[in-house]
């Protein structure tokens, strides 16, 4: 779906801040997405960046601070009117039916009838394996499968924003080559906001990249320059970075 031409942000959030229980775990995150593109969220192990997509996503309200979509606050907002305001969420889980067939799964994927035709083929030839196994459960495919099936879901309509978290996790070196071209064609439609530990992968699609440390925004900025700054890289990712390349 193409944006108005303007340079307001898509996603705003400013001073957010998320409880989980007693947990402060966002402690003032200040992001914004511009339209069109891919932004990459980086950072060590437990530094917020699941907490932040499921707080856009509205599956924890925040308890300070603002999240704007479009120039509209959704903080706080149910989870079903953000999804219908044009979000949509992959969870690492990735939430596949795993008895359900491909076929099944897409079906209950789209919210606004019937699968559209043109749309289908689009999907098909970013992720040709969901063609080939159209008919079968699920619960068949390989991991790299099931997470192409989560994301075909989640585009299975235009959307406006996509919130991917970590979909190389445990995914095979070829199928990781395979997602690069698909979501190389899939952020020139939308707006994609991805977490990653694989750095290879998020400095060959993110356009810009921002790192999260201790529930906080602690660099922003475009990829390209983060990618060629290995001092830079090692000071705001550590170890993390060479455990997941
Ligand atoms: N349901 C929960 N209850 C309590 N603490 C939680 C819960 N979910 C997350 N946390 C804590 O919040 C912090 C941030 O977790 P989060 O999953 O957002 O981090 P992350 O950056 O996505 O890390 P990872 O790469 O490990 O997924 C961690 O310390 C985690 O233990």
């Amino acid at each position: 779906m193409s944006e108005m031409p303007t340079t307001e942000p898509l996603l705003t959030l400013s001073g957010v801040h998320t409880h989980i229980g007693q947990y402060h775990i966002l402690q003032g995150v200040d992001l914004s997405l511009k339209r069109g593109g891919m932004t990459v969220l980086l950072g060590r192990n437990g530094a917020g960046k699941t907490t932040t997509l499921r707080t856009i996503m509205g599956l924890w309200a925040p308890s300070a601070g603002t999240v704007t979509f479009d120039g509209r606050s959704i903080g706080g907002t149910p989870t079903p009117d953000i999804a219908q305001s044009g979000i949509a969420y992959v969870p690492e889980t990735m939430a596949v039916f795993a008895d359900l067939t491909v076929r099944e799964n897409m079906i209950l994927a789209a919210r606004s009838g019937p699968l559209d035709q043109a749309r289908l083929d689009w999907i098909f030839k970013l992720f040709p394996a969901l063609k080939k196994f159209w008919q079968f459960p699920a619960g068949v495919l390989s991991g790299g499968q099931k997470q192409m099936l989560a994301i075909a879901r989640a585009i299975v309509e235009p959307r406006r924003l996509i919130l991917i978290d970590e979909p190389t996790k445990g995914i095979a070196p070829a199928i990781i080559e395979a997602m690069i071209t698909a979501f190389a064609e899939l952020k020139r439609e939308t707006t994609i906001l991805l977490v990653e530990q694989n750095f290879r992968f998020a400095a060959s699609l993110g356009d810009d990249v921002a790192v999260m440390d201790d529930g906080r925004i602690v660099h922003r900025g475009p990829m390209a320059e983060l990618a060629r700054d290995e001092a830079l890289q090692t000071r705001l990712l550590g170890l993390s970075l060479d455990a997941h390349q």
